[in-house]
């Protein structure tokens, strides 16, 4: 499957193969075989799915080990930024942040290891996302970032009168106080 390397370790994008005619598009948008072959072995255990609205921002989350899990996500329809924060603190690129844009239409998807934060913001009218993890949902070692964090200083690409975000998010903690067990 062809993987991308970025410039964090570990964060990889994958742009499949795409078969087109006269009824439409084709794609495998998973296989856990040829992943494999490309070096990402892992044992996706629950997908979610989610739709939102132009300016809604979710994140940036992440749970804590040992329930830490790795995202690979896609949009079904319309067109997100998507964003991820290394929290690994032996990393090179610890606190600093990643955004790609991902839609329907580019079909890219987004491999996000564990030790990173995950948000994303709908630049579409309205968007529906899909991400397989690698553990299961564990709302004791769920942890964030506040969105707008100074020291991270993320452009979610939504004028702040137009950002739409759950209480949750509004009132996570700056990075410099964040949880933090990677
Ligand atoms: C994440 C999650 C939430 N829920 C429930 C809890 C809550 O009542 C409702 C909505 O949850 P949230 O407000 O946390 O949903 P949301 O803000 O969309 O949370 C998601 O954001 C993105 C950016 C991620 O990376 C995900 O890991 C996840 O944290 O769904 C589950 O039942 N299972 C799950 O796996």
């Amino acid at each position: 499957m062809p993987f991308a390397k970025t410039d964090f370790e570990g964060l990889l994008i994958f742009e499949p193969k795409v078969f087109e005619d006269n009824r439409g598009y084709f794609f495998e948008s998973y296989n856990y075989n040829t992943c494999k072959a490309d070096g990402v072995d892992i044992n996706f255990v629950q997908d979610n799915q989610a739709s939102s609205e132009y300016g809604v921002i979710r994140g940036l989350h992440y749970q804590l080990e040992p329930h830490a899990q790795t995202k690979f996500v896609r949009v079904l329809s319309g067109t997100i930024l998507d964003v991820v924060v290394d929290l690994r603190k032996a990393s090179a690129t610890y606190g600093k942040s990643f955004s790609i844009e991902l839609s329907a239409e580019n079909k890219k998807q987004f491999l996000v290891p564990k030790g990173f934060a995950h948000g994303y913001a709908v630049l579409s009218k309205t968007a529906e996302v899909l991400y397989k993890c690698d553990a299961y949902y564990n709302k004791e070692t769920e942890a964030g970032i506040i969105y707008n964090d100074p020291h991270l200083n993320i452009d979610w690409k939504i004028p702040t009168d137009k950002a739409i975000i759950s209480d949750k998010d509004l009132n996570q903690p700056f990075f410099k106080d964040c949880k933090n067990n990677f």
